[in-house]
């Protein structure tokens, strides 16, 4: 039967990249997958068109699809509108409604990059970490929260750092089950030597490991800690569960360690056989919009990332990866990692060598 993607592009570079996964998406379509896409506005394009960054309609066509591929959102023009109608906003609802709660970043350097890591004292070699990433709790929804004037006149700001045991427990046990088919390990981050919702974190991971997963060995670690460890020595993790503010932070770092952060893709999953939402890590990229430089690569292997996860094609993501390696291989870089190359150009030397 035929699937279907949406595509959120979104803005900024997300129009650029997502084009990129599209034609690769499109090639696997003239071979034979079963597969439609289809698009929607989505952040600061569908505010300029709709009013607003997700309408209802778009959010009932996600939780409808098989995917959702989406680009990136947010930029300069959107900063003065009222918080809770800003691009990124919308992303969070996005995230709330499909209740993707487990938020997998596979952080992996590819051989050909190896040199080109920007931290070049560090070993990176062969480095391969999944972080599993808690999506759609934590500080980014806790209530209250929100900016009040006091009776003084002062201004406050105010964000509650909340988490549930069930909320800890479910993406613990995604963490868990995907431990299970790499390496058994896991560490998770938090800070529970200061914050209430760590220790709770830190103890329900714990008992939930020791009731019914014996078999994976499980470590604990403060998330600064982890930072430094990270760029010390990052091939001593192989998955590393952590909280949403935690998981954005961290993996933005440990892209860096693979080239660039356009390498990153992720993979959003909530219960199963609910659809996954997949998009690359990084974001609008305002710096670089509209020049057609940006690094493809994330948004091509988050696509790949839906075909492994939600569209049960885990043969036609190795080809998508592999066709990613296999350019990399062959010398092609976008300027992110050093080289010349356009975001097409690139997009043609993955298409080149995926056949
Ligand atoms: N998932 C998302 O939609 C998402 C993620 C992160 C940030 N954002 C939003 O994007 C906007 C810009 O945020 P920012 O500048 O802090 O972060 P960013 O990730 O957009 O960019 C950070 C830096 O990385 C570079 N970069 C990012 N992706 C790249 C790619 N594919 N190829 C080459 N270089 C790349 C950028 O040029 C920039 O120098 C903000 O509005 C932010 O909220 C959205
Ligand atoms: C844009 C923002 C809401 C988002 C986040 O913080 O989750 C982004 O930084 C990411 O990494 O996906
Ligand atoms: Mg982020």
């Amino acid at each position: 039967m035929t699937k279907t993607l949406l595509l959120l592009p979104g803005d900024g570079i997300g129009p650029e990249v997502t084009a990129v996964a599209r034609r690769v998406a499109g090639r696997l379509i003239a071979q034979g997958l079963a597969l439609q896409v289809e698009d929607a506005l989505f952040g600061g394009a569908a505010i300029d068109a709709e009013g607003a960054p997700i309408s209802d309609e778009t959010i009932a066509r996600a939780k409808a699809a098989d995917a959702v591929l989406m680009g990136a959102v947010g930029g300069p023009a959107w900063v003065d509108q009222p918080f809770d109608n800003r691009p990124e906003a919308g992303l969070l609802k996005l995230r709330a409604a499909m209740n993707v709660y487990a938020n997998l970043r596979p952080a992996r350097c590819f051989a050909a990059l190896a040199d080109a890591s920007s931290l070049k004292r560090i070993f990176v070699e062969g480095l391969d970490i999944m972080f599993v990433r808690e999506l759609t709790g934590g500080v980014y929804f806790g209530e209250p929260r929100g900016i009040e004037t006091l009776e003084n006149g002062e201004r406050r700001g105010v964000n509650t750092h909340v988490y549930t045991s069930s909320e800890i427990r479910r993406v613990a046990r995604a963490a868990f089950e995907l431990a299970r088919t790499r390496k058994n390990e896991v560490v998770s981050a938090e800070k529970g030597n200061v914050m209430e919702a760590g220790l709770l974190w830190r103890e329900e991971v714990q008992a939930l490991r020791d009731a019914e997963y014996p078999d994976i060995k499980l470590s604990h670690m403060l998330a600064d800690n982890m930072a430094m460890q990270l760029v010390k020595n990052p091939r001593q993790f192989d998955l590393i569960l952590t909280d949403n503010l935690f998981g954005d932070i961290l993996s933005d770092q440990a892209a860096m360690l693979t080239g660039s952060l356009g390498m990153l893709p992720s993979a959003a999953i909530g219960d199963a056989g609910k659809p996954g939402l997949y998009e690359p890590i990084h974001g609008s990229a305002p710096d670089i919009a509209g020049r057609g430089v940006a690094n493809p690569s994330a948004a091509i292997l988050s696509f790949a990332m839906a075909l492994r996860y939600s569209l049960g094609r885990a043969d036609l993501a190795d080809r998508v990866e592999a066709a990613v390696s296999a350019a990399l291989d062959a010398g092609a870089r976008t300027p992110d990692l050093g080289g010349t190359m356009s975001t097409a150009a690139m997009g043609d030397a993955v298409l080149a060598k995926l056949g």
